[in-house]
């Protein structure tokens, strides 16, 4: 089956147009102001309007308060909301029951432990995605451009039906899928060319990598 695939940080009407274009199912907008890609959600917004109904809108927060999540909604109106911070499950609850919105909660992984945590969230997020801890020293829970162990995810059940992120290019998409059962994967500095910075052609040969890992040669050359 062809993967979701979402390329998260964008800023720029160009570069979505051009992830929508190749076939983005999502697009994510980061509203952490620490980050390189943070947006204001009225840009957000404009940008979303552009492709709506096109790819899903994932709005990436960490930790968001009622205020802050209130501007999103209004400006961005985001089909999903990524929880990125340390948001418990009766936080998605609640942030489910007023927003009415699609969960997708990211959980940060260095060793099986960090898995075991999904379980609360089970029949709560409507989705997880998972990326690597982030390194000593960064500021960023997210966007670090780093991979983490793939072998971790036979922890997971078929319950649990996620995104995988971290640390993924076009040189390392085919392993990430082959060697996973995620049903989507995540995409950010892998596409850029310096931090916060997409490029039109790196997001061409990720596109390109992900539509070459789906079709494999076969040993007859069909
Ligand atoms: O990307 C950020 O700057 C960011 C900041 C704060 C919270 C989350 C953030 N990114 C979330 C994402 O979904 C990224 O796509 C994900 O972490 C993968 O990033 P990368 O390893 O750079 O591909």
């Amino acid at each position: 089956m062809k993967p979701d695939i979402k390329i998260c940080g964008l800023k720029t009407a160009e570069t979505v147009d051009r992830a929508v274009a190749r076939g983005a199912t999502h697009i994510g907008f980061i509203f952490f102001e620490k980050s390189p890609r943070y947006i204001e959600p009225d840009l957000a917004g404009v940008l979303a309007d552009r492709v709506r109904g096109k790819a899903l809108i994932v709005a990436v927060v960490v930790d968001p308060d009622n205020d802050d999540l209130d501007e999103i909604m209004n400006l961005v109106r985001p089909d999903i909301l990524q929880l990125h911070g340390h948001e418990s499950p009766e936080r998605v609850l609640t942030i489910k029951a007023l927003y009415n919105v699609l969960v997708m909660k990211a959980f940060s992984v260095r060793d099986a432990e960090d898995l075991r945590r999904v379980e609360a969230y089970i029949g709560i997020a409507d989705r997880f995605l998972f990326d690597a801890k982030a390194p000593k020293g960064s500021e960023l829970p997210g966007g670090n451009g780093v991979a983490f162990d793939w072998s971790l995810m036979a922890w997971l059940d078929g319950r649990v039906d996620y995104m995988l992120s971290g640390g993924l290019n076009k040189d390392n998409v085919a392993l990430a899928l082959a060697s996973t059962k995620a049903s989507g994967i995540d995409i950010s500095s892998g596409v850029e060319s310096a931090p916060g910075v997409k490029d039109l052609t790196m997001i061409d040969e990720f596109f390109d990598a992900v539509a070459s890992a789906r079709m494999p040669a076969t040993a007859s050359g069909s």
